[in-house]
């Protein structure tokens, strides 16, 4: 009956209606275990009221053999403290899920910039072994994921947010992740860029639909275009960098700063040898993981 009430709600009128009646709705739901049905209606679930307060836990971690970093967000102010995973790793969610629960956290999205060339991801290993998980990454990739997301979708988590923002240019569907901008979001912002932006560097565009026209002006119209003290998280570092800003990537940028035909030669002659693990990297991915390619499809679960 609930789940029949909620399924004819528009997502003004169930953002409405968790407003009004939240501290009941959510333990309800939780131990109804009310599925929501469409997309839109799930990235809101965590979505209490914008006038409460959060508090964002964040952390930076990082997986040696492929450079890569993984972020884990949550809302510790919110009850069910829901956390989400960027760019998980394989061979690192072990590691990942136990700081997690030594945490206290409720992980509900275990989430991708884009299909990453250069290792498997590690959300199809997670949903297997969190229930309840949802995998999300952009509709524009073409991959398997139980939320698929475009350009100006809000992603929950409590009372905090992300914005979702196209940035192709590395992949056809790679995403810039932003948090949120209004009351009880974090300041300054934050970016993750995936493998768009790196720190004094910026994604290669030699395959998967890369194009360096459209790198350009994904970088310099999403991410450029952020106020200067944002914070830039990338996917990847191999010189030794964490973090790095808006402001100082407009400045310092060694490729970004030149004019675009300056930055397409730069593309052309990086002569980087391809990622040792593209070939199996890539087909794991576009179905969430490692794991899913050895089933049969209709074993294959949604991820
Ligand atoms: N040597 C690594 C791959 C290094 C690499 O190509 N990194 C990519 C991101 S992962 S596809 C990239 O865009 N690099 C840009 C740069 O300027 O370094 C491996 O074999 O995995």
């Amino acid at each position: 009956m609930l789940g029949f009430q909620l399924r004819h709600f528009s997502v003004s009128q169930s953002k409405l209606f968790f407003q009004s009646s939240k501290t009941l709705v959510f333990p309800l739901l939780s131990t109804l275990g009310i599925m929501f049905t469409d997309a839109k209606s799930q990235l809101r679930a965590y979505n209490a009221s914008s006038s409460e307060p959060s508090k964002l836990l964040f952390r930076q971690l990082f997986e040696n053999e492929s450079s890569t970093y993984t972020y884990l967000l949550a809302d510790v102010a919110h009850p069910e403290k829901p956390a989400l995973l960027i760019d998980p790793v394989d061979r690192t969610v072990e590691r990942d899920l136990t700081l997690v629960k030594e945490l206290g956290l409720k992980l509900i999205y275990a989430m991708n910039t884009h299909v990453h060339a250069d290792h498997v991801t590690g959300t199809g290993l997670i949903k297997g072994k969190v229930p309840g998980v949802k995998s999300i990454i952009s509709k524009a990739s073409n991959s398997k994921a139980d939320l698929p997301v475009e350009h100006g979708d809000k992603i929950y988590f409590g009372n905090l947010f992300l914005e979702v923002r196209a940035t192709p240019g590395h992949t056809v569907g790679c995403l810039t992740y932003v948090t949120g901008d209004g009351p009880n979001q974090p300041q300054p912002r934050m970016a993750f860029t995936g493998d768009a932006l790196l720190v004094r560097g910026c994604g290669r565009t030699d395959f998967q639909g890369g194009s360096s026209h459209q790198l350009y002006n994904s970088i310099h119209s999403q991410i450029f275009t952020l106020p200067k003290d944002t914070l830039v998280y990338p996917a990847h570092d191999y010189k030794g960098f964490t973090v790095t800003t808006v402001g100082e990537e407009v400045l310092y940028n060694p490729r970004l700063t030149k004019d675009e035909e300056t930055f397409k030669n730069i593309m052309e002659n990086l002569n980087l040898e391809y990622p040792k693990m593209i070939d199996v990297a890539v087909p794991a991915n576009m179905v969430c993981g490692l794991q899913d390619l050895m089933k049969k499809p209709s074993e294959a679960s949604p991820c």
